[in-house]
């Protein structure tokens, strides 16, 4: 097996105040992989992805993507490597046209001219909004900015997409087709989302966190099925929703991954 895309071994981090938000985390995540990362509220999910891309520092343990650490000297290339789209997209979109916003990125990478062009254009187009690219970004809807958001990271190539509750503020109509758009992406993802529907729609395995550590990591059809594990770490499903009636979700894109598929559930 190749090396793992997101290596996470032993993370701690206590905030400023004191507060011990990880205890030990591990996870590794394979190309090809779509991991769901649940938790109730105040699990730590923000402060583990805030990790991946250096925003925050280990205070033990380490975070390799794609075998390069996560480390001061390396964030350049850890932030293209490691694409992270926030809850909020007006976190993300600053510019003058949803052109310009998607083109940041990509163009401080050094890409000019048509090549910046195509790159701008096949980001816009994976996401479906190539016909707003020259709108202002905040002309558009919630769910279209989200999807120009999607489009900002995608731009960069990462070799990871983690996406913070994609489908959070979205109508019904709009959390179909950005789960059809992150089916069609032929990229790694890890999806942290309190959307339990949606996680087991979209991503093979789940991760749970609880309190700062995983307490589970396996089959997301088979941890949103086991009810004592549901219930010791506060993970509901909407009132008369049955995972059985939903298809397990399949692989990513044209990525065949380089991992067996998620079997096993462990318990801490
Ligand atoms: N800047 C901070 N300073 C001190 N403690 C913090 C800070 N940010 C988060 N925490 C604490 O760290 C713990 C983990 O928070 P975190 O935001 O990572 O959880 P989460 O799983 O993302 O929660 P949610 O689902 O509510 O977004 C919580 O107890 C929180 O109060």
């Amino acid at each position: 097996m190749s090396v793992p895309v997101l290596d996470v071994r032993g993370l701690a981090h206590a905030y400023p105040d004191g507060h011990q938000a990880l205890f030990g985390v591990d996870l590794h995540v394979h190309r090809g992989e779509r991991v769901a990362l649940l938790g109730p509220n105040g699990a730590g999910k923000t402060t583990l992805v805030l990790h991946l891309n250096g925003i925050l520092t280990a205070g033990a343990g380490s975070v390799h993507v794609s075998g390069l650490p996560v480390e001061k000297k390396n964030l350049k290339e850890v932030r293209r490597r490691v694409g992270i789209v926030f809850q909020d997209p007006d976190d993300q979109l600053f510019s003058a046209t949803v052109r310009d916003d998607v083109a940041f990125g990509p163009a401080n990478l050094g890409l000019r001219g048509p090549e910046l062009e195509a790159c701008v254009r096949g980001a816009l187009t994976q996401v479906g909004m190539l016909e707003h690219a020259d709108r202002p970004p905040h002309h558009l809807s919630f769910g279209q900015r989200r999807r120009v958001a999607v489009a900002t990271v995608l731009a960069m190539q990462p070799e990871i997409l983690v996406l913070d509750e994609p489908s959070s503020n979205l109508d019904p109509a709009s959390r179909r087709e950005l789960a059809d758009i992150l089916r069609g992406l032929d990229v790694t993802v890890l999806m942290v989302t309190h959307d339990l529907p949606y996680a087991l729609e979209l991503c093979p395995r789940a991760v749970v966190l609880h309190d700062g550590q995983v307490v589970a990591d396996g089959d997301t059809h088979d941890l949103l099925t086991d009810t004592e594990l549901m219930r010791r770490h506060r993970l509901e499903l909407p009132f008369g929703f049955d995972p059985a009636a939903l298809p397990r979700p399949g692989p990513v894109g044209n990525v065949t991954p380089d991992h067996p598929p998620p079997t096993r559930v462990q318990r801490a």
